[in-house]
């Protein structure tokens, strides 16, 4: 903040300062009549986020006060696109009344809106879980605490390492992230954006343990299956204080917390997530993902919760199983078709019910949950001849809400407006006593002209009239010569010179009704509408299993419509360890290909735990190895899969070392990221994984390269024995199959044609014959001239004559410096004599002519004639 204690402030820049002062994390909007408005350091923010004008209002010391201002109703706007830039925002409301108050209106901070605690619809993406996550960490171990505000989801699990707590940051992408202080973490490799650090007593986790159960109303933890998980709870605790303070509620829709039991799910780091595409693509778009290929789901709960199925693999075979039959039992008759009808009524209850329970929910969202619970009938209808189980189960957890559907159909009218403010949601006939108040503003006029009427007659006076003045209210009027003739009940209000005003109880009971009716109605609307939030919360837990029931319902519908039209196949899940796939296919390049896409098989099993895969650039090798990654993953969310046949033993990790990119915030280059995350997977995999290596070593030089591309394959098939695809260009390493007998050499085809490479992209047993890289590189444009020496260089290390005379300077080859490591210096021999291709045999080829005579010559020995000499000597031999 850009000011001292010292200058001297307006009362109303005193009140903002105090209000600032609790809130200096926060962009603070401080209510002013229709407006927000912004000051000082959060109004130079806002103007540049929000591209809004940076004026300003007074002074302060002599210089102007930075102010930037925003209309009230048009807030929201401007609200999403702060949180969605990682800034919080502190509404500061007027709570006062401004004709009584003396000085500026009364003002209180009403709710703080931060990144990771929305619950507004405006505010959210409906295609994303929205998660408020916070880590703490004990040694090793890291607690992770997640909580998805808009459904009340609280979750918490534990990882050893800081890989793979990175993995699941990347699965969970935290719109707000919650850290210690002292977090002995590289910081660089956490997401920049919401990044919040935290005291560390926040993260203390015998205080987290009290704060949740007395949350909760438990004596512990245990009940949850967390009550030993003392980072986790740490975590949440934390997450749970900071929810709480920034909500201003008492969160009743955080209902419990799941323990996300890593055993049972595959594991995937970060950089596995993102090379699969599972829902954004390697440019951080949505479009060409698994996702958008495989989501048909009718509701938006229902893409989200593909979205964290894709991200979490199974290796519970119960669960995949159970899937997997729903799936089947809905194809037949295409079941899938019908259930769809209803499950297109449901909205996002899933967040409507948080809004619900934080006491936010809009008329529209009432009206909205009561559509989609009225649609649970018809769903009920088609699953009740149902013979499957799990579709069983969750008929029974979807249920039905007779009573509330009338209930909220009786109350709300039939297209509410946005809010609640100025009435008009009630639908009339719900309540007498509204309908009543409404009638008397509505129908007042009628009304008087009645009761004059009627007491014309009664009294008979015709000139008798019913008349209205703000001082005295209504009153009946008669000429003074008339007065006699007033009855009883008739009490005299006012006398005037020649007319005398009267009251009667009647007209007094309907003065009373009358003056206040309009606002006593809105009063009235507004406590009903209240009512109306107690009751679904009083449903909230059934009608919160009722959602999730319905989004997992959707997301089954939905693959089934996916197997039915992208022609996916069931898998099955076998004990005998292996990935057997016929004619498997890329589900995602297949979708984008004009062209029909080339089914492949792939064959793993004891006998066969790596594959070896060569070809030539654009051959294939890296879609084939995706397409088994993502078979494998979608036959373990309980998914069928594409392609003709797949029968799988569960893996229970997925690695993928894929594309090379340099990870310039954690300070790593592109070949220490190559290595870290090859290191990662020399560590961790097991018998049961599946591991991707994709041109290991090519991000240093050649001899290294290889050197380690082979020390790698070599370890993953000798000791780790993981089911292994390792694609290379280095020929060298198609040698392994005839060392180990678990390796074996598949190629992916291409032919020449007219001096121009065809693609065949299909799969072969054996090695590739030719690696095609200049053929591929002409198809990509590289100028003719380039291409040209290019060939003459090939020529020349493959020791064959040159195709033209070389007019242009030959660059330097890389030599050798020193003998590969003992292994590979033992692979390399058979290697040379049994490298296929015209690749140069790089481990195998000794010094050269001109190389030998440079070594054999002393330099200090030699005169300037014999200099001469040894560069004519040598430029023959070149
Ligand atoms: N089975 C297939 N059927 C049809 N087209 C395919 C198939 N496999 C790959 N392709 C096409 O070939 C392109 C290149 O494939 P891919 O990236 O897998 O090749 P690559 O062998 O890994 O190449 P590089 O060695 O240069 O990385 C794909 O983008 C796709 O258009």
């Amino acid at each position: 903040m850009s000011t001292t204690t010292a200058v001297k402030h307006t009362p109303m820049m005193q009140q903002y300062m105090r209000i600032k002062a609790e809130h200096p994390n926060e962009l603070v909007f401080y209510r002013m009549g229709d407006f927000y408005e912004v000051f000082f350091d959060d109004a130079k923010l806002a103007s540049q986020v929000l591209d809004i004008t940076l004026t300003a209002r007074g002074k302060a010391g002599g210089n102007p006060i930075p102010m930037a201002g925003l209309p009230f109703h048009a807030a929201e706007g401007y609200l999403a696109k702060l949180v969605r830039n990682g800034i919080s925002v502190a509404i500061c409301e007027q709570i006062g009344d401004p004709a009584t108050s003396k000085g500026p209106v009364e003002r209180k901070v009403v709710r703080v809106v931060t990144p990771g605690t929305l619950s507004d619809e405006a505010l959210m993406d409906a295609g994303r879980d929205n998660l408020l996550v916070a880590i703490a960490q004990n040694e090793e171990h890291f607690g992770i605490a997640s909580l998805d505000m808009g459904s009340g989801r609280f979750c918490v699990l534990e990882v050893i390492g800081e890989t793979a707590l990175l993995g699941e940051l990347e699965r969970l992408r935290p719109a707000e992230l919650l850290v210690p202080e002292l977090l002995s973490l590289n910081e660089g490799t956490l997401p920049k954006n919401g990044l919040r650090k935290r005291p560390d007593w926040e993260f203390d986790s015998a205080q987290g343990n009290r704060a949740l159960c007395e949350h909760f109303g438990t004596k512990d933890l245990q009940g949850f299956g967390c009550g030993h998980m003392h980072a986790a709870i740490a975590a949440a605790g934390c997450l749970y204080g900071y929810a709480k303070e920034t909500q201003r509620n008492d969160l009743a829709h955080l209902s419990g917390l799941a323990v996300e039991n890593i055993e049972q799910t595959v594991a995937m780091d970060s950089a596995t997530r993102r090379n699969l595409e599972l829902d954004l693509n390697l440019t951080g778009g949505e479009e060409n993902t698994l996702f958008s290929v495989l989501n048909s789901s009718c509701t938006a709960m229902g893409g989200r919760l593909l979205k964290r199925w894709l991200h979490k693999p199974l290796r519970c075979e119960h669960t995949i199983l159970a899937r997997q039959s729903a799936i089947t039992s809905v194809l037949a008759n295409y079941q899938f078709e019908q259930l769809r009808h209803p499950l297109k009524h449901i909205g996002d209850m899933e967040r409507i019910l948080g809004r619900v329970a934080l006491r936010s929910a809009r008329p529209r969202d009432l009206s909205r949950l009561c559509s989609s619970v009225g649609a649970f009938p018809e769903l009920q209808s088609l699953l009740k001849n149902t013979d499957n189980h799990h579709l069983k189960t969750l008929a029974q957890q979807v249920g039905e809400f007779p009573e509330l559907v009338a209930t909220l159909e009786k109350a709300i009218i039939e297209n509410p407006p946005v809010v609640i403010r100025d009435g008009g949601v009630i639908a009339n006939g719900y309540d007498a006593e509204l309908d009543e108040l409404r009638n008397i503003s509505t129908n007042a006029g009628q009304f008087l002209l009645d009761l004059e009427a009627r007491e014309r007659e009664r009294t008979g006076v015709p000139t008798l009239k019913v008349g209205y003045n703000r001082v005295h209210g209504y009153f009946i009027e008669m000429t003074s010569a008339q007065s006699d003739k007033a009855p009883a009940e008739y009490q005299r209000r006012q006398t005037l010179k020649n007319a005398e005003r009267f009251i009667t109880p009647e007209l007094k009971a309907f003065e009373d009704k009358a003056l206040s009716a309009k606002s006593r109605a809105l009063t009235r609307e507004k406590a009903l509408y209240d009512e109306l939030i107690e009751i679904c919360n009083q449903h909230l837990l059934a009608l919160q299993g009722a959602a999730a029931a319905v989004s997992e319902l959707d997301v089954l519908c939905g693959l089934a419509e996916r197997a039915e039209h992208l022609n996916l196949c069931c898998p099955s899940i076998s004990n005998t360890p292996g990935i057997n796939i016929t004619n498997g296919r890329h589900p995602v390049v297949e979708d984008v290909l004009d062209t029909p896409f080339v089914p492949n098989s792939v064959l793993c099993n004891n006998e066969r735990r790596m594959l070896v895969i060569t070809g030539p650039n654009m051959g294939g090798k890296s879609t084939y190895m995706r397409q088994t990654a993502l078979i494998v993953l979608l036959a373990q969310i309980g998914s069928y899969v594409p392609a003709e046949a797949c029968e799988l033993s569960l893996v229970d990790r997925i690695f993928t070392r894929i594309g090379s990119s340099d990870d310039l915030a954690g300070g790593r280059s592109t070949f220490m990221v190559e290595m870290t995350e090859t290191a990662n997977i020399l560590h961790n995999a097991t018998d049961n994984s599946l591991v991707l290596m994709d041109e290991v070593g090519r991000g240093t030089s050649t001899y290294d390269g290889l050197s380690l591309a082979w020390a790698c394959a070599e370890h993953l098939a000798k000791e780790l024995k993981a089911y292994t695809l390792f694609a290379t260009h280095y020929f060298e390493i198609t040698t392994l199959a005839e060392q180990i007998p678990t390796v074996n050499n598949v190629h992916l085809s291409a032919t020449e044609h007219n001096d121009n490479i065809v693609f065949l992209h299909s799969i072969e047993e054996g090695p590739a014959s030719k690696s095609y890289g200049l053929q591929v590189a002409k198809l990509a444009g590289i100028p003719a001239p380039v291409i040209y020496n290019a060939q003459c260089q090939l020529a020349r290390l493959e020791g064959q004559p040159t195709p033209e005379p070389m007019v242009i300077p030959a660059p330097v080859v890389e030599q050798p410096k020193a003998a590969p490591t003992p292994e590979p210096t033992k692979a390399a021999s058979t290697v040379k004599t049994k490298a296929r291709g015209p690749q140069p045999d790089l481990f195998g080829s000794g010094p050269s002519a001109a190389e030998e005579a440079i070594i054999e010559c002393d330099p200090n020995l030699l005169t300037p004639f014999d200099a001469l000499q040894l560069i004519y000597k040598l430029k023959k031999m070149v």
